[in-house]
Order: structure tokens, then sequence, then C-alpha cells
């Protein structure tokens, strides 16, 4: 998952990028690996900032203050193709037509014909193995067809249009042309979230700000009301002077992924009119009710409800009241260590666990401790904390999960292209609870998760469950596709490793080579490639 801004002020004369480096920190526990800031200045000049690392790491005020210019695009990347090389931190950029900068979350499918298309017809280079770089390579030759010397919103409608007919995946875009303005679009299911809001400018009567972000936390928290969802299919364009904004694509199922609302999105958000935490709760009452059935069954009795930090703690709380067992925080968090699940590579996602979580004795010692997770996906933290509960003393761990059990890989934007890294894949939930060391396995079932979500909305008929059922709903997943992509990671990891690359460094990311080959960045750093960079790329 990644996180997306876009910010264009009314006043020409103040700077943007302090307010979107603002959302980017905001928007941190959707990409730590990468960051990265272009803004437009005086005569259509774009000044850029990126660079792998947490956004406190990358920009300091130095950084900012040459970041010039009133409207401005961020983004917060957690690699899901190409590499975690520098070079493929976004925002991209291309010269020809007339500017464009682009950012991007989500995960394209059809990479290889699309590469195919950009070298036999378009013949654009494509630098790095970003499918982000060719999507927006798709957009500038979409753009470059107008032939126009200027452009307007109608071409870049067009434009945009046709790169949904030609691009099959998730993604959630904010874009911004050199002097012209910013854009967001949506793919046509609207997998993956942005939206949008406005607010009074300072110092005008009529003049306002407007924000794209991938969550409205960005928007509550500088200021910004009126937020809406872009719709799936749309695309929206606003300059200086107006705000414009079409379904581009041809009509297809709405089916935003229901793990944004498990784990990735942060609770105080709200997405396509579901407010992340209230799903979150109701996840927990639904789970209670799987949890009184599963434990009468089994005749097990529990003493404490325990939530792993930090993500089940709304549900986990909720559960606990349900079932009128104490709930107790018997694992304390490391404020300073990040999300671990984003983390890249097995051996660092363990080992971090350890350094993340402790659990505190007394919580556990001779008690039946009922541990609840918002999911259990390679089964790394389960793994991790049964064992420090049972190292503390803990008679029983049984774990529950909200979400059901994750058996089928994603490809739309969240890290798991391979079946067989997955916990739950080819197990039953006896066999999940002896893999991970748990007295008791027991999960959300699908239709109370999505009743859990649907029941804020009941507007979306369908979501994304694809990690769940194994169905894709853009098509064109199918099982060659899925073992090609589960090949080629296990390639990666091999090569990686008889290069003496260490897991989890900067030149190794399991398997994210699909499709687009493994060719490196021409240059090594961005610097070369015409912009006013005010950090030098690591
Ligand atoms: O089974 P696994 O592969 O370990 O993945 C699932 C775990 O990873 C996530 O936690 P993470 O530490 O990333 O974030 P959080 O602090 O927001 O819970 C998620 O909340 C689960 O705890
Ligand atoms: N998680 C994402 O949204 C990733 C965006 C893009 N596919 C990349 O790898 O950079
Ligand atoms: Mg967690």
């Amino acid at each position: 998952m990644c996180g997306i801004l876009g910010l264009l002020l009314h006043d020409p004369s103040i700077d943007a990028a302090a307010e979107i480096c603002e959302g980017l920190s905001l928007l941190q526990h959707r990409g730590q690996d990468a960051c990265g800031i272009v803004t437009c200045g005086p005569k259509g000049r774009f000044y850029q900032c990126k660079a792998n690392g947490m956004v406190r790491d990358v920009f300091d005020s130095n950084a900012l203050s040459s970041l010039a210019g009133s409207m401005g695009i961020g983004h917060v990347r957690y690699p899901t193709a190409g590499s975690s090389h520098h070079a493929e931190a976004q925002p991209f950029y291309v010269n020809s037509p007339y500017g464009i900068v682009f950012a991007h979350n989500g995960n394209l499918i059809n990479t290889a014909s699309l590469l195919h298309f950009m070298d036999a017809t378009a013949h654009r280079h494509i630098n790095t193995s970003s499918d982000s770089e060719l999507l927006l390579n798709i957009f500038a030759d979409n753009l470059q067809k107008t032939g126009k010397f200027r452009i307007n919103e109608e071409d870049i409608f067009t434009a945009i249009g046709g790169l949904m007919e030609q691009c099959k995946g998730a993604y959630a875009c904010v874009a911004m042309l050199a002097g012209f303005g910013i854009i967001a679009f949506r793919d046509p299911n609207g997998i993956r979230p942005v939206g949008m809001g406005s607010r009074k400018a300072q110092g005008s009567a009529t003049g306002r700000d407007y924000l794209f972000a991938s969550e409205s936390v960005v928007a509550d928290a500088s200021g910004f009301g009126d937020w809406e969802d872009v719709r799936p299919g749309e695309a929206v364009i606003i300059t200086r002077s107006s705000v414009t904004r079409r379904v581009v694509a041809q009509p297809a199922p709405f089916a935003p992924d229901i793990f944004e609302y498990v784990y990735f999105a942060r609770p105080d958000s709200v997405l396509d009119g579901v407010s992340v935490y209230r799903s979150r709760m109701a996840m927990g009452d639904a789970l209670a009710e799987e949890v009184k059935r599963v434990l009468t069954e089994k005749g097990i009795t529990v003493d404490v409800v325990i939530p792993v930090p930090d993500t089940s703690r709304v549900a986990a709380l909720n559960l606990a009241q349900k079932l009128q067992l104490p709930y107790r925080e018997g694992f304390i968090k490391n404020r300073y260590v990040g999300r671990t699940f984003i983390m890249p590579g097995q051996q660092m996602r363990r080992k971090n666990v350890r350094r993340k979580l402790n659990a505190m004795a007394l919580e556990f010692a001779n008690k039946n401790v009922l541990i609840v997770d918002d999911s259990i996906v390679r089964g790394t933290t389960s793994k991790e904390i049964i064992q420090m509960a049972k190292d503390v003393g803990a008679k029983k761990v049984i774990v529950a999960s909200c979400a059901p059990p994750i058996r089928f890989s994603n490809v739309y934007g969240i890290d798991m292209p391979s079946r067989s890294e997955l916990v739950a894949h080819s197990r039953n939930e006896d066999a999940i609870a002896q893999a991970i060391g748990a007295d008791l396995v027991i999960f959300q079932t699908l239709p109370d998760l999505i009743s859990s979500v649907r029941q804020f909305n009941p507007d979306i008929s369908q979501f994304d469950c694809s990690v769940f059922t194994g169905e894709y709903v853009t098509g064109g997943v199918d099982e060659e596709y899925l073992s090609r992509l589960e090949h080629v990671r296990a390639e990666n990891t091999k090569s990686g490793r008889a290069n003496g690359v260490a897991e989890g460094s900067d030149a190794l990311r399991e398997g994210r080579e699909l499709a687009l080959g493994c060719s490196g960045p021409m240059n090594g750093a961005d610097d070369t490639i015409g912009l006013h960079n005010s950090w030098k790329l690591s």
C-alpha cells in the first residue's frame, strides 16, 4: 500500500511543501520504504525531493524550503512492483509532453503487455522496474497523441479514459501538469482509495485550497472540509480557476479492498463513506459471536482478552466488552518501531516483532488468554507473540483474527504475491494453530467481515476480498499468472541471496521484479533528469 497526496493552494505566493510533508506523515502507515514530494513553482518549474526512508528522515527544513511553489504532489511508498531502489521512489517525472509528475497507489497486473506496447508502439523508455513509471508513461503517451501546443481538461479526460482501457489492476493516482494543475483518478473498480477536500483560502474572500489524499485523516488535520471520495473510474482536474470531474471509464463493479478496513487505513479515516474505526468495532462485535460459539463447543474458558498493538485494539476492546471479559494491554508496543508487516524481508519482519512488542508477565501468567489480532498473514507476528505469551507463563493461548484465513495472493497493492508464504495457505484451522503454536485459532467468517463494513454504506455492493477467496475482480489473474508471479519471487529471492545481498536491504525486495524485468536505473540517481532536486538522492 502506498499513500498519495496532492495540494493546490489558491494563493500562488504560499509554498505548499511543508503542508504536503505534514500530510505525508499522516499517511506514513501506508508506506515506510521511501517518500517524495514534487512542487511546481514559478515559470512552471518542478522542484523535487525524494529518497528511501521515512518522512521524518527524508525531509528537513532545508529540503522543504527549496521546494518552491503553491501546488505539489507527494507519496509514501510500500513497494509491490520493481524493487525498493531509490530510483523507484515516487513521484515520477517525465518532461514530455508538458512536464508531468505522477504518484500511484496500487499495482498493475498487465505490466508485461503494457511494457511491450511502450517499447514497440509508443517508443517510450521505461527506466526502472516500477509499474508506476509505466502507468505515468501510458498517461503521457495518451496526452502526446493530442498533438497540441496547449491542452485542456477535455484532452486530459480523454487521456485518462484511454489509460483506463489499457491498464488493468488497481490504481489510485495523483498527477501534476507543469503550470496547469493537479489531477486525481481511481481505477474503474475503485480498489484503492483516494478522496478530495477543500477549504477557504487564507486571506481570500472566495478563493479555495484543494487537497487530494489517500485517506480523509489528512483533510481533518489540515482543516479541509467537504471530503468526498473520487468515484471509481473518475478523474478530477483542479486548476487555479476550476474543478472539473468526470467518470471516464466504462462501468465496472465497485469493489474497494476490504483489507483497507481490516489493517491498512488509519482508524480515524473514513473511506468510501465508512468509518474505519466503526467498521473495526463492528468486526470485534461479530468476532465475539464466533469466539463464543467455538469456545462453548470446545468447552474452553478464557480469563482475559489481549490485543496485538496497534491495529487490533479497537476490535479487541469491543470483543472483550461483548463477551464480558477483562481487556488488558498485555503487549506493550515500542512506539519507535513502525509497522512490521510492511517491512521488507521476512528476517527483518521477524526481528522487529520482538523489538516492537513486549509481553507483561503479570497479565499472562497462569491465565487462558485470548489474543486478538486484525489478521494473520504470514503468521510472523502470531508465532512470535504466542511464544512470548507462553514464555511469561500463559496457560492456554487462543488467537482470534478479525479477518478470515488469508489463503491467496494479493495483486492489487499489498506485497503478498506468493501463496506459499501465507500461513493459512493449504492449511485448515488446526494446522494453522499448530504452525503458529496456538492452542486454538478462531477466524472471523467472510460474511461477518463484509457486513461489519458494509452496514455503514450499503451502496457498496461488493468488496475486493481476493486474499480470502482467490477471486479477482479485474479478471486477468489466473493460475498461470499467479504461478509466474510466485516463480519470479522465488527466483529473485534466490538471486538476491546468491549475490550476497542481505534480506531487506535496498537492493533486494523478494520477487518484486514481476514482468517489468530487472533493468536497473540508467543513471543511478534521479538528479540527472533535469528537476530541481533539493536533496541528493541516497
Ligand atoms: O501475520 P503477519 O504476517 O505477521 O501479519 C499480520 C500482522 O501484521 C500487522 O501488524 P503491523 O505490525 O504491521 O502493524 P500494526 O502495528 O498497525 O498492527 C497486522 O496488524 C498483524 O498484526
Ligand atoms: N503499494 C503500492 O501502492 C505500490 C505502488 C507501486 N506498485 C510500487 O511498487 O511502487
Ligand atoms: Mg499488527
